[in-house]
């Protein structure tokens, strides 16, 4: 009975109220509505179906609209354990087991080993976890290798984080363990989902896997009458396809956890959910924006402030398909030009690709006037340089100090070179390019945190959170994790100035640089002079009517610290409601530049 029949799911009379989870039975009253949702009505109510097409393969699409903040579903995992190559992890409770060690560690008692599991030797957080229900089953199992992970897998002091890759046979022996307990599930669940075997196979991955977890399974455990080779790569690809990180803060590690609806949501470059996991390590699937009805609901599998080639290149890595979403089909990339650099020939265009779906296709300068053309490889070798670059800056013993003194070199201290346009024409970068976003987005995360920051690092905190949501907006709107974690650092920033009294966020009434009042570190010219470059260069771009034009201007600047954290608290306040997470993970020091 739909609810466009408009009649009681119950009785069949004429019913005038719909449920409003799914908008598709209805009811005569609240009586049949209890009745019903206890006769089933619970798990099947839902605001989403699975479709299917040519392209996306089984998808999930709305069937209501869906609100921004609303929880699509909950979804309990299938399996869990530890990543392919993971650093040594409890089987039991899922805990990373360095930390421990490293925090009984003083002078007086030396490193030890790790706790290992006096059955089958795996190293484990204590003999709690022995019999935990992770690990009980797999247990004997294990134990037929005992002798080697005794040997492989141990402590290091000089190495504590060391990954060690005889963890990619738990989570495939578990899948195992599922087909030996519920074969049904393991039949008609688990080996439906898209695996790609027949790509993956012709992978340097999948030759390591054909020869070291092949034999180790069916030789060293002991299985090989119940699973052949075939069986276990395809049980590995699965995993490879669905599988989601699934970080654990509090644990201080990243396991991977398969989720049967988990594993039926597509993916967009600009999706329209997010995802978090809660105590349960159960998946939480959140809509950042309103999702009209019958649309799509699509998560990213990978990073906003990557660049098309680079997007399309991991995603057909670790997901074997070509991405040909909204963004990846648009050569500015929704107006941010992520992937572009300023035209090396005339200076004054941005660089964007002729298809950027055709990795063949030439990349060329924006403006009619100039002739300047590049292939993609040569842009993705460009772009790789100053990648190089930046991740030897974040291993570099200060990294705030060194990104602050790229974006001076790449984005240029205001001067001009006399060519009339008033701008410095050594400068192939722009505000919004990939690795001018990765570097502020780093900044952000690093500046945050300190009370006793100086005031102009505060500042530098805020123009940079402004700056990166208009970003965001673009491209991943709403609730967004980026917009979330930026919105935090800001409103952190604004409450340390709210509370020494500075209320005007004008660039005016910034502190000149050499007036700091004792109270900025040596590096403070670099922030300054970073921050001014930013600003007045994109300012004067604008005023030129040429390059950044597509940037909009900060329209906020003028607002004071009062109105803007007014506005940033009611918006964290709203998404909160539907993610607890939201300020779980502070940064550390260590914070790289990569958002997920
Ligand atoms: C997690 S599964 C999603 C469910 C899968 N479509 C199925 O039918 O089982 C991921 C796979 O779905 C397909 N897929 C997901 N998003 C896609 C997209 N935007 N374009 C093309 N294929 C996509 C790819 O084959 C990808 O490897």
């Amino acid at each position: 009975m739909t609810a466009e029949e408009g009649r009681c799911a119950v009785c069949g009379v004429s019913g005038g109220k719909q449920c409003g989870g799914c908008q598709l039975v209805s009811y005569c009253g609240r009586d049949h509505q209890r009745q019903h949702w206890k006769a089933g009505h619970r798990e099947q109510c839902r605001c989403f179906k699975i479709s299917n097409n040519a392209v996306l393969g089984r998808h999930l699409t709305a069937t209501r609209p869906i609100n921004r903040g609303e929880v699509i579903y909950t979804d309990t995992p299938l399996l869990l354990g530890p990543k392919i190559a993971s650093t040594a992890v409890c089987l039991g409770c899922h805990r990373s087991l360095a930390p421990q060690i490293l925090q009984r560690t003083t002078d007086d008692a030396p490193p030890t080993d790790f706790h290992h599991c006096r059955h089958c030797s795996w190293p484990l957080c204590g003999p709690a976890c022995e019999t935990a229900s992770q690990h009980k089953d797999e247990c004997p199992l294990l134990a037929r290798s005992s002798n080697a992970v005794r040997s492989r897998i141990h402590f290091s002091p000089s190495e504590p984080t060391r990954k060690e890759s005889s963890y990619c046979v738990v989570v495939p022996l578990r899948a195992l363990l599922l087909k030996r307990s519920n074969p049904q599930r393991f039949q008609d669940t688990f080996l439906t989902l898209e695996s790609h075997l027949e790509t993956r196979l012709k992978t340097p991955l999948y030759a390591a896997l054909r020869s070291n977890l092949v034999p180790f399974v069916r030789d060293v455990l002991g299985m090989r009458p119940e699973v052949t080779e075939h069986e276990l790569l395809q049980i590995a690809a699965i995993l490879d396809t669905n599988c989601y990180d699934v970080r654990l803060p509090e644990r201080d590690v990243k396991v991977r956890g398969l989720y049967e609806l988990g594993a039926m949501m597509s993916h967009h470059c600009r999706p329209n959910t997010k995802h978090y996991f809660d105590a349960k390590l159960r998946l939480v699937v959140v809509a950042t924006v309103d999702i009209p009805k019958d649309a799509v609901i699509s998560i990213s599998y990978s990073q906003p402030l990557l660049a098309t080639i680079q997007r399309r290149y991991a995603i057909r890595q670790a997901k074997c398909f070509e991405c040909c979403c909204d963004r990846c089909r648009d050569p500015t990339e929704m107006g941010t030009y992520v992937g572009s650099i300023i035209c090396p020939q005339c200076r004054k265009t941005k660089v964007v690709p002729f298809d950027p779906l055709d990795l063949r296709s030439e990349w060329q300068c924006g403006s009619r006037k100039c002739s300047f053309r590049e292939s993609a490889i040569n842009m993705v070798r460009r772009n790789e340089l100053i990648q190089a670059t930046v991740m030897a800056l974040s291993r570099s013993p200060s990294p705030r100090d060194e990104y602050e003194r790229f974006l001076v070199t790449h984005l240029g201290p205001p001067k001009d070179d006399g060519d009339g346009d008033g701008v410095d024409s050594g400068m192939l970068l722009h505000l919004w390019n990939t690795n001018v976003l990765q570097v502020k987005y780093a900044l952000t995360q690093l500046y945050h945190g300190a009370v006793d920051q100086p005031e102009a690092h505060l500042r530098r905190q805020v123009a940079l959170c402004r700056d990166l949501l208009e970003v965001a907006d673009r491209l991943e709107p709403g609730f967004s994790p980026f917009r979330g974690k930026l919105l935090v650092a800001l409103r952190d920033a604004l409450l340390i100035l709210l509370g020494r009294g500075e209320d005007d966020l004008s660039p005016q009434a910034a502190p000149p640089v050499d007036s700091n009042g004792g109270h900025v570190r040596p590096t403070t010219s670099v922030t300054t002079m970073a921050a001014s470059a930013a600003t007045t260069t994109s300012k004067r771009r604008r005023q030129k009517g040429r390059i950044n034009t597509e940037i909009p201007p900060n329209t906020g600047r003028e607002k004071s610290t009062t109105q803007l954290l007014q506005e940033v608290e009611k918006e964290l306040a709203e998404m909160r409601k539907s993610d607890p997470t939201l300020e779980q993970e502070r940064p550390t020091e260590n914070s790289n530049t990569m958002i997920k």
